[in-house]
């Protein structure tokens, strides 16, 4: 499906966005190899969260939606049973390396694959670690990409430097950590999310985690058992960025985004954009489930200015980095992203992506190997882009359509139901044209 987006007058009210699809895949990975019955609300029902919910399924976990509700019936650290077939993980990178390093503790045999994105994305940062705690895995390409195939078995922990802030692999290691016969240590040089850590540590584990002058630590000891848990999950930040973004370029806009997840690991664009001059706010801030949780005030903001993007800074944004790129286009003076190779194998190549769109719509910008710079302040005429398949693609160059002179048609529009199937809707309801 192909979808063209107007110019609007203003982008006006109060939105819950979809939950955090971060925080939506672990609550059902982890709970699944709890003891007992956990039971998630607010659970995100996008493409990639219920990919994970089939893929447990599968793997035999009784998993019930009854009025809204999940109930995940967890059968143990080491309950895991053989799946019958060949698992699809679809579009979902985070599935994948953590559903990995889920089966490198059970002693049964899996095969994985994906669609055409994930085939292409690289596995060898979760393989090579995961071979060195014990476990037989192979894949396409000497263990580079799915198909990759899996028998786990006795684990021992390792050290581990987690050199790309990976929280796909530090997540991968601690749960394969859980089954291992002694401490697995990841240390980060800069934090990356710490959903995982969070949670174990509200289900029972034995976690600690520590900052030195080296970065941050995570220390996790083998466990019996994790307990069930009851979690309500907070509205995603990426997807709460896109209608932060329009308020903020929109003129005459205002809206409230309500329940959103602030976690200073993954709230790094409601920062940069504070610090381009953005009118922002964080109000009725609160903590859930051990997550910190605010809603967010965003007004339209004439004065934007550049900025630049450090190497240090890109976790906490990683995923809102096209969307940012996009942003800069209207600040005075010129925005430099740089350190921000992992963009390259996302969903797609998004500096590829973000630079060709916005070449292709008559935009100045400069492609770097790790990132790019974009000229401030300038007019927006519109045309043609391409998801290249990527949601957050599609999504980003929606926002940018709403200053177009003249709309923006985004090719393959619909692959934004990975993280927000909703998203058009509500773009709608806020449009004042
Ligand atoms: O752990 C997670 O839930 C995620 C981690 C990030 O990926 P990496 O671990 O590859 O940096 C992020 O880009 C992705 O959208 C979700
Ligand atoms: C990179 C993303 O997800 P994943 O790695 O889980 O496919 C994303 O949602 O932007």
């Amino acid at each position: 499906m192909d979808k063209k987006i107007t110019k609007a007058k203003s982008i006006k009210g109060t939105l819950r966005v979809p939950s955090d699809k971060s925080i939506s895949h672990r609550s059902v990975i982890l709970s699944s190899i709890s003891d007992g019955t956990s039971i998630i609300k607010n659970y995100l029902k996008a493409g990639d969260t219920l990919t994970t919910v089939d893929v447990y399924r599968k793997l035999g976990v009784k998993i019930d939606e009854e009025k809204g509700l999940f109930f995940v019936h967890g059968v143990g650290l080491k309950g895991l049973k053989e799946p019958e077939d060949v698992l699809y993980m679809g579009n979902s990178g985070t599935t994948t390396r953590l559903t990995l390093g889920v089966l490198a503790g059970q002693n049964i045999f899996a095969t994985l694959t994906g669609d055409n994105s994930l085939r292409k994305r690289p596995m060898k940062r979760v393989l090579l670690p995961l071979k060195n705690m014990g476990a037989n895995v192979d894949g396409r390409n000497k263990g580079e990409f799915l198909p990759v195939a899996i028998r786990g078995g006795s684990l021992r922990g390792i050290e581990f430097f987690n050199e790309k802030a990976s929280a796909q692999v530090k997540s991968a290691l601690l749960l394969a950590g859980l089954n291992a016969n002694r401490k697995t240590t990841i240390i980060e040089p800069v934090m990356s999310r710490d959903h995982t850590e969070r949670m174990l540590k509200a289900m029972g584990a034995n976690i600690k985690t520590e900052f030195d002058e080296g970065g941050y630590r995570v220390h996790l000891f083998p466990s019996d058992k994790l307990n069930p848990i009851d979690i309500d999950v907070p509205a995603d930040p990426s997807s709460a960025a896109f209608f932060v973004a329009a308020a903020v370029l929109v003129p005459n806009s205002e809206i409230l985004l309500k329940d959103v997840l602030i976690n200073p690991t993954r709230d790094g664009f409601f920062r940069k954009l504070k610090e381009m001059g953005a009118n922002i706010e964080y109000t009725n801030h609160r903590e859930q489930n051990g997550e910190p949780v605010a809603d967010i005030l965003a007004k339209y903001s004439p004065d934007l200015k550049a900025i630049s993007v450090e190497k240090r800074e890109i976790p906490s944004m990683i995923d809102e980095l096209p969307l940012l790129a996009l942003v800069a286009t209207q600040a005075e003076g010129e925005t430099v992203i740089k350190g921000a190779e992992e963009l390259r194998v996302k969903e797609s190549d998004r500096i590829k992506a973000v630079v060709e769109n916005l070449k292709q719509i008559g935009v100045k910008v400069e492609e770097l190997p790790d990132g790019m710079i974009i000229k401030g302040k300038q007019k927006i005429k519109g045309g043609i882009v391409d998801s290249f398949h990527d949601h957050r693609i599609a999504m980003a160059f929606s926002i940018l359509a709403l200053i177009s002179e003249e709309g923006i048609e985004i090719k393959n529009a619909d692959c934004a139901s990975i993280s927000y199937p909703e998203f058009y809707q509500h773009l709608e309801s806020l449009i004042e044209k």
